[in-house]
């Protein structure tokens, strides 16, 4: 695993920003997984600003996002939809027809599961993903305890993911209590990984992922197995890690 340690989040948004550009350029119609959270909102806007300056052209790329919550519909300021939109494609040349993320609102939860891993597929798989990180070690929506086997499913959410999570809401109540989230072994299947991690509050996750058994109950270990993975990660992130022996 290879790690980059920034001096801070704007550091890591460039370092983070320059990957997915520099993948673009070479491969103008790659597949990106994206992300959600607080963490990649710096590389988006990043990737705004290379866009407005330097024309790199989205025209042909497709994304997926990891995950979406149930019952919001895509319109909703809180779903994940409205997020993507708001923090990236609405400024970007993507055709809408080649972004993905779940739907929430399907009433068949496990048939749109299935669709979504199918189209993952049948679109050659995710040449970058971006993750962020749980403080309890998720990666998309996947909690601790979620087979290292699954793929995209309905997962429920932890009760300390819809605190951290309820920052966006008005209250707590008004967080989804579950997900469809892409599952582990689709996180695998991309061929690079970019995890990003800025601040105090994921030293202790960093640390775990890095240094713990691989075992279901903290997800992130699972990444200590893939051939391609970068944490692009900010000092105070990094700070419990010898980066120079990790
Ligand atoms: N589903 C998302 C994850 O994909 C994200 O990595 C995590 C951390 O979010 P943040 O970057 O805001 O710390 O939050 C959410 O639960």
């Amino acid at each position: 695993m290879k790690i980059v340690e920034t001096t801070n989040y704007q550091e890591m948004s460039e370092k983070a920003a320059s990957f997915l550009i520099n993948l673009v350029k070479e491969k103008p119609n790659a597949t990106l997984g994206m992300a959600t959270g607080g963490t990649p909102e710096g590389m988006y806007q990043l990737l705004i600003e290379d866009y407005k300056q330097n024309g790199t052209s989205y025209k042909e790329v497709t994304t997926f996002n990891l995950d979406e919550y149930i019952g919001l519909p895509k319109e909703d300021k809180n779903s994940y939809n409205s997020y993507m939109h708001q923090a990236l494609f609405n400024f970007i040349n993507i055709p809408e027809s080649q972004i993905h993320l779940p739907n929430g609102m399907n009433a068949d939860a496990t048939k749109e599961c299935e669709e979504y891993e199918k189209q993952i597929s049948r679109n050659g798989g995710i040449d970058i993903q971006i993750l962020g990180i749980g403080e309890n070690g998720h990666i998309g929506f996947n909690e601790p305890g979620t087979s290292f086997d699954s793929k995209t499913h309905v997962i429920t959410l932890t009760e300390s993911t819809r605190i951290a999570n309820s920052r966006y809401f008005n209250s707590l109540d008004e967080v989804p209590t579950k997900a469809v989230t892409m599952g582990i072994s689709t996180i695998m299947q991309a061929k690079k990984i970019i995890l990003l991690a800025s601040g105090e509050k994921k030293a202790d996750a960093l640390y775990q992922l890095l240094h713990n058994e691989v075992d279901e109950s903290f997800p992130a270990s699972i990444l200590q197995k893939h051939p391609n993975v970068t944490i692009i990660a900010d000092r105070d992130a990094l700070k419990n890690i010898s980066v120079t022996s990790a």
